[in-house]
């Protein structure tokens, strides 16, 4: 029988889907290149900062332009790393593990000597002095990977929540001697990328970062029978917050006018004022500017005619 990772939804779950599913249709697809970098740089300067990357977001943006930064050389190595990893988010495909050997090998270029492969070793995680995660043996490894990956496949789980799932289990197995939240938390914003593109300009990395403590907390109490519904809930959370308090690009009304033209052309008022949200009265100023300006035209009588959009 195929591999199904434990959880439970819970009506926590459910409002945050439906919540962050409500603010994400008001964000923006199409790359604004300014906020594009920006908030890559937060994204880098997260997830590094997570795992004691002591770099800041000035000198993260030094390294991405190539200029010289007085850092311990390897965190340098690691920052110059992440943001190639991050540029790969286009080509990778996250249902490939081939492509997930690729991503590791990218963020753990001349940093350590097993890249792109899984550990051929024990591997846990220590807080202080304690072992607080001892991950399955090294020769299960390629086997429960494939399946977590067989899942995400398969599964017809809401994106939302599969990304996470995909998130803890990830770091359950830590397939790799060395960088599996960098690559954990990589893999969830791919997944959500190709749900909805904005994710890969949302900063999430940097708000698991502020909640570092509560996000270590949330694997540690997730697992058992009860399976990863804390983790879950966790990182909802967590990109529910990057969307209310992120700089991201917002679609203005004419956007989305236009949008609705675009999907059927002999959109009516009241239809349009149905979409955007507002009144017809608001849709025909809007549509009177969008004309003026020259990024509408209207074709044909009042009743039957088609918007072109120029
Ligand atoms: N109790 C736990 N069980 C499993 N995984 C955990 C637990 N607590 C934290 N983690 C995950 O393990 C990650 C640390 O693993 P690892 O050191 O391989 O990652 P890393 O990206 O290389 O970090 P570092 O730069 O510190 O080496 C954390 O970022 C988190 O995602």
């Amino acid at each position: 029988m195929s591999y199904k990772p434990p959880y439970t939804i819970t009506p926590k779950i459910t409002n945050l889907v439906a919540q962050i599913s409500e603010a994400i249709g008001g964000y923006y697809a199409h790359e604004n290149l300014r906020l594009h970098r920006v908030n890559r740089i937060k994204t880098i300067h997260g997830t590094l900062a997570i795992e004691g990357n002591t770099l800041s977001t000035e000198q993260v943006t030094a390294v991405l332009e190539g200029k010289p930064v007085v850092a311990p050389i390897n965190e340098v190595q690691e920052v110059r790393n992440a943001l190639k990893a991050y540029e790969l988010l286009d080509t990778l495909d996250p249902c490939k593990v081939d492509d997930l050997l690729k991503a590791h090998a990218t963020m753990e270029a001349g940093l350590i000597d097993e890249i792109g492969c899984f550990r051929k070793g024990g591997a846990g995680v220590v807080s202080g002095k304690t072992v607080i995660h001892y991950a399955p043996d090294a020769e299960r490894v390629p086997f429960l990977v494939n399946d977590l990956f067989e899942w995400l496949r398969t599964t017809d789980e809401h994106p939302l929540i599969a990304s996470c799932v995909f998130h803890y289990e990830f770091e359950f197995i830590h397939p790799f001697a060395d960088g599996n939240g960098r690559t954990g938390r990589l893999w969830q914003t791919l997944i959500l990328s190709r749900w909805r593109p904005i994710f890969k300009n949302l900063p999430i990395e940097n708000i698991v970062y502020k909640y570092q403590k509560e996000y270590y907390k949330a694997i540690a109490v997730s697992g058992g029978k009860a399976g990863c519904t804390p983790f879950v809930e966790f990182i909802l959370g967590v990109i529910a917050e990057t969307l209310t308090t992120q700089e991201i690009t917002r679609k203005t009304t004419q956007e989305i006018i236009l949008e609705a033209i675009a999907r059927n052309p002999s959109i009516t008022r009241a239809e349009l004022a149905e979409v955007v949200g507002i009144s017809p009265d608001g849709v025909k100023y809007h549509l009177q500017k969008l004309t003026k300006s020259g990024r509408l035209k209207r074709v044909g009588s009042t009743r039957r005619g088609e918007w072109v959009i120029e």
